[in-house]
């Protein structure tokens, strides 16, 4: 059997985005209307500051108003929720982002409960989810939209096709099972608690892994020719003691690539595959939001 094609996130990414430009201009000029994007970071981690950097960037090079708004690690819930409602009320401002993790004395929960569901460009409020699950227009998390993308150009048509989701985090695993459902796909969702982890991934024909463990997905989990999709992203240091020794990482996901691209019939990469993606569909939900708000058919 020969090898798994690999999927380009980054190369599909940057079509995403040079569409997203284009649906930009338009918007500006039959509408008059530029999209807005305020992300909030709290604190200094350190992956998260790449993110939110990146996604200011590709928010202006997409020709949307972009906002970052960074807050110190100790500041109050109180102060923070106070800044999401100055988001919400704000014209210029269609997309309201809060990015994860937050430090532990601030509750998640409580943090998107503020966000306006109409402005709400990650998906995550309790309005969007119960809209997604119920098959309503909803504005949807990021990266399993676009890893429904991935597949959809991967595979064509999923209907019938049976999914196994590793992981039932609210960001990934949860609405990712939903989308592959309203695609009709039999989805199967499994998470680090589940008997048989392995006989459960063997029976499926799309694998989305989205559970934090690196490499924990091997090639005997996987039905030959089924596709694969990584969201795990783990960092180590590098291989290279000289670049490690000056603080140097690779990303490691949750499938062990190596083994598992002798199986599938397709996978995506860590990095290049689904990572990508997660910014590019930011923007896209930032143009839907901003339809939306000034009542665009979208
Ligand atoms: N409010 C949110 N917080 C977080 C989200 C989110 O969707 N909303 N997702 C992640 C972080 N994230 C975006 O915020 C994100 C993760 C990964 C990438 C990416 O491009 N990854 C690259 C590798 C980049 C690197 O070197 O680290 C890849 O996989 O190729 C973009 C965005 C958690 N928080």
């Amino acid at each position: 059997m020969s090898e798994a094609r690999i999927i380009d996130g980054k190369a599909f990414a940057a079509k995403l985005r040079e569409q997203v430009a284009a649906d930009v201009q338009a918007l500006k000029v039959e509408h008059g209307v530029t999209p807005g994007l305020a992300v909030v970071l709290v604190g200094d981690d350190a992956a998260s500051q790449v993110y939110v950097r990146n996604k200011g960037e590709q928010t202006l090079a997409a020709g949307m108003h972009s906002e970052t708004h960074r807050l110190p690690a100790d500041v109050s819930q109180d102060d923070l929720l106070a800044l999401v409602g100055k988001l919400n009320a704000d014209p210029s401002i269609h997309g309201v982002l809060v990015q994860f993790p937050v430090p532990d004395h601030l509750k998640q929960s409580d943090i998107v409960a503020a966000i306006s569901p109409d402005k709400d460009v990650d998906g995550l409020t309790v309005t969007n989810a119960g809209r997604l699950a119920s098959g309503l227009p909803a504005l949807t998390p990021c990266t399993p939209l676009g890893c429904m993308m991935l597949l959809k150009d991967a595979l064509g048509d999923l209907r019938g096709k049976s999914a196994v989701v590793i992981g039932r985090s609210n960001l990934m695993g949860k609405p990712m099972a939903q989308m592959l459902l309203a695609a009709d796909c039999t989805v199967t969702i499994a998470h680090s608690r589940s008997q048989d982890l392995p006989g459960i991934v063997r029976q499926a024909d799309i694998v989305v892994a989205a559970v934090g463990r690196a490499e924990m997905v091997k090639a005997d989990w996987i039905k030959p020719g089924a596709v694969v999709i990584d969201v795990g992203i783990s960092r180590f240091p590098s291989r290279d003691p000289v670049a490690a020794a000056a603080g140097k990482t690779r990303l490691v996901g949750d499938v062990a690539f190596d083994e598992v691209k002798a199986v599938a019939g397709a996978i995506t990469p860590v990095p290049g595959g689904v990572g990508p993606m997660t910014i590019a569909c930011l923007l896209a939900n930032t143009v839907t939001a901003a339809k939306r708000l000034n009542g665009i058919g979208a």
